[in-house]
């Protein structure tokens, strides 16, 4: 219905054509009158044409003004800073919240100037759709909902979602995140309210990789809470009761995935933010069967590896000496476990047979330190990674952090851990021992609370030669002199738009380990030496629209390569296949949906 507006999709020139003026296809509309003005899928607002308003029963429904899309526009984002001026000064939360409030009142109202606003100042407003703020969102979601969005499906719809997947007023659905709420960010088990996790993904969905919103699907799957406290709240809006296990979990995710692709046999399915035992089981289960994939395990994992080869860049090495790295990964849960087995395989591609090499030189501690094969219940996820005790250095089962760092002097120390703080003055002053020359510190988990250091608490203790990354946004830090300590904010942000688009436009089976390479080679590579040298290792995310076209082109042509792309729409596998590199990017690029008002015709 939209795709006539997807003329306007290059974001390669989203800065000189912010507001284009060619004239955009129309787009079909079945309902009339105030339907439509309450239906942000169509709604202008004042933005209606008058001769539109006549054809759509809208005439005397609106003030009599017509009101450009630009003026929209300037309007909205005058209100956008005075309540940036009105709230300094406030408490973050609370700022952040309101932040959250204006940008949610207009995606409810008006989607097309939602989307519009959000890609050209995506800078400004990712943190507060997405993380950081997404997660204060959905610790306080039963007292901010004034609208659903997305479905939901509970235990006891059980034997009825054959049917409630009828119930998506869209004809075509694309791309679906799904989560059951059990770990959300480092935030624990919050039920039903973790939906705000699918919604910001997918707002990154639609401004990062242009998928058309009217064909993105948020879904949360309530099978309970442990969560003692939302159990307790008579607010709380999920199911009262206790999390299902087992038989009785598997089969209601199995329900789930058999009546989504019965309805739409081509949707990609996203897990995102599952606890980490389903994390795991879920992937096994059903990647083989359906064009799905765990971000948190494998688009977390791609941005790690890209982030690890740029340290050793940065290091003014060459990325075969990736093999001889020391890593020490601190979580041992979905994120961490795929961000290893992901270095395992690319340290197996660069140096023959170097998965046996790789692993002693990949350390894993989780709450109880150290990680070996005297751990009392290891679990078989984390086995690979489990040292022989004593073997290096004389480190011992449960080791702490502060130990390993000492005794290993690692190149790199990344966090997955989910706990704030745990990178203490002492750990990080012992990475100044590091045996390399620009040591690498990611405290990749979120929200910003939950961080394993701060920047500036990174730069300050482990030294003004470190390279740093953080899952959540902070701010560069001033290093006095002039000479600024670079953040860059590693998250799966820059790679899971590009998974799900390449996935989509190939018409790709399934999602493989080659696609997830190619996605991560290909941010790996985007930055150039110059940028790596002053310790930038992923694109700013003013960039991220650009990035997701390479990464989705990277992601078709793996899909291409391994004969995995059935095709999209008209485009048929063999197209696909004798696309060259240019026309795959040209490819991705037209197909990506841009906000536009576009004429609404009324169809009945
Ligand atoms: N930046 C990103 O793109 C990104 C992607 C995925 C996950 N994350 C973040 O990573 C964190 C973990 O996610 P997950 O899915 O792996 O969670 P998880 O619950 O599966 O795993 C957490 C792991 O941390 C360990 N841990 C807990 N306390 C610890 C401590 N004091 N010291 C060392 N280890 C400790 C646990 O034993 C467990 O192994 C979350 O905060 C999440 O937001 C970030
Ligand atoms: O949601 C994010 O910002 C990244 C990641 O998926 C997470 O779970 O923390
Ligand atoms: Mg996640």
């Amino acid at each position: 219905m939209w795709n006539a507006a997807r003329f306007a999709a290059s974001s390669l020139t989203r800065s000189t054509r912010r507001f284009s003026t060619a004239i955009p296809g129309p787009c079909i509309v079945h309902k009339r009158g105030a339907d439509i003005l309450h239906d942000p899928w169509f709604n202008k607002d004042t933005g209606f044409p008058l001769t539109e308003r006549d054809r759509l029963g809208l005439r005397g429904l609106l003030p009599p003004r017509v009101i450009s899309f630009e003026q929209q526009y300037a309007r909205f984002m005058e209100s956008y800073r005075s309540l940036e001026k009105n709230t300094k000064g406030q408490p973050e939360g609370v700022v952040a919240l309101a932040k959250w409030r204006i940008l949610n009142r207009l995606h409810d109202r008006n989607e097309t100037l939602y989307y519009r606003v959000l890609i050209d100042n995506i800078q400004d407003f990712a943190p507060v759709i997405y993380t950081p703020t997404v997660g204060l969102v959905c610790q306080n979601y039963s007292g901010l909902f004034r609208r659903p969005r997305g479905m939901y499906f509970s235990a006891k719809d059980k034997g009825e979602m054959m049917s409630m997947i009828y119930n998506w007023p869209a004809h075509q659905v694309d791309m679906i995140v799904l989560t059951d709420g059990s770990r959300i960010l480092g935030l624990g088990d919050l039920g039903v309210q973790g939906i705000g996790i699918p919604i910001g993904k997918l707002d990154m969905y639609v401004a990062a990789a242009g998928i058309n919103p009217q064909r993105i699907l948020p879904v949360m799957l309530d099978v309970g809470t442990n969560n003692q406290k939302l159990l307790e709240d008579r607010l709380y809006l999920g199911l009262r009761q206790r999390r299902l296990e087992g038989e009785e979990y598997i089969s209601i995710v199995d329900e789930f995935m058999e009546a989504v692709h019965t309805r739409w046999p081509k949707a990609i399915v996203q897990f995102e933010d599952f606890q980490m035992k389903w994390a795991f089981e879920t992937l096994q289960r059903y990647r083989k069967r359906f064009c799905t994939f765990n971000d948190d395990i494998q688009g977390t994992a791609g941005v790690a590896l890209a982030g690890l080869l740029g340290a050793v860049r940065a290091q003014g090495r060459p990325l075969a000496d990736f093999v001889k790295q020391k890593i020490v990964v601190v979580g041992a849960g979905s994120a961490g476990l795929g961000v290893l087995n992901m270095a395992v395989q690319a340290v197996a591609r660069m140096a023959g047979n170097g998965e046996a090499a790789a692993k002693y030189h990949f350390f894993l501690i989780d709450k109880d330190g150290l990680v070996t094969k005297e751990r009392k219940n290891l679990d078989p996820m984390a086995a690979p990674f489990a040292k022989d005790p004593g073997a290096i250095d004389g480190l011992r089962e449960g080791a702490s952090l502060v130990e390993v760092v000492k005794k290993v002097k690692p190149h790199v120390l990344l966090g997955l851990s989910g706990v704030g703080g745990v990178f203490s003055q002492e750990v990080l002053q012992a990475m100044r021992e590091s045996d390399s020359a620009k040591p690498a510190i990611f405290a990749m988990s979120n929200p910003t609370m939950n961080a394993e250091c701060t920047a500036k608490d990174a730069f300050k203790h482990a030294g003004e030669n470190i390279v740093f990354g953080s899952g959540s946004p902070f701010d560069n830090v001033d290093l006095g002199n002039g000479k600024v300590g670079y953040v860059n904010q590693a998250n799966n942000m820059y790679l899971f738009p590009g998974i799900g688009l390449g996935a989509l436009l190939a018409g790709a089976r399934i999602i493989s380990d080659g696609m997830l390479q190619a996605a991560s080679e290909c941010l790996a590579s985007y930055m150039t030496d110059e940028d790596i040298q002053k310790g930038i290792l992923y694109p700013s995310i003013h960039s991220i629209r650009h990035i997701t076209v390479e990464v989705g082109a990277a992601v078709l042509r793996a899909a291409v390569a391994e004969e995995l792309a059935e095709g999209h729409c008209d485009v048929g596998p063999k197209e696909l296949m004798n696309m060259s590199k240019e026309e795959t990017l040209d490819y991705v690029t037209r197909n990506m949906w841009f906000p536009v008002y576009s004429p609404l015709v009324h169809e009945k």
